[in-house]
């Protein structure tokens, strides 16, 4: 049998603030993220069935995706809950799509919650290859199962 990869891609807004950061990044600012999220499996060989020939079906995987990680973390903030607690617990009674995070909310951290949760959610004779994800047009942060066996 042959191996297929298969990716499909996502957009959300989200805010977020580098606590400790020696740079801009400290402040509260937004990024438009791209997201990848790519599969590796055997398409599935059966005339008849409505999956024929796939891998995994695209508007499956974009429903789980955006369910899981695309519609929590649009339009929100993440914050590293290092930063100050009470004050954070207020902002959040104001505005309510705030996610208070025990990591840094880099792109390389954003990666591996992103890899952490998909892992859980796949049917188990799928696996996820890779998630890449650039915060600006010109960077972005790479996890894969190979480097993380
Ligand atoms: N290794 C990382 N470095 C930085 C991250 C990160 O997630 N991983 N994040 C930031 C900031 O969030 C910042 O918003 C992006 O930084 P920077 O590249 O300086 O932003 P620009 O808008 O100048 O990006 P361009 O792509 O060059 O336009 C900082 N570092
Ligand atoms: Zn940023």
């Amino acid at each position: 049998m042959t191996k297929i990869r298969v990716t499909k891609q996502f957009g959300f807004e989200m805010s977020h603030a580098l606590t400790n950061y020696d740079g801009l990044c400290s402040n509260i600012h937004g990024h438009s993220y791209k997201l990848q999220i790519t599969l590796l499996g055997e398409p599935l060989e059966s005339a008849g069935d409505p999956k024929d020939g796939m891998v995994m079906d695209f508007s499956v995987l974009k429903k789980l995706v955006k369910k899981y990680i695309v519609e929590p973390f649009d339009h929100s903030l993440m914050i590293n809950d290092i930063a100050a607690h009470e004050k954070l617990t207020e902002l959040g009674e104001l505005y309510r799509r705030q996610h208070l995070v025990n990591f840094q909310p880099t792109t390389e951290n954003m990666v591996i919650f992103i890899a952490d949760k998909l892992k859980k959610l796949l049917p188990e004779h799928l696996e996820l290859f890779s998630v890449r994800l650039y915060e600006t047009n010109n960077s972005f942060a790479e996890w894969f199962a190979s480097d993380n066996p």
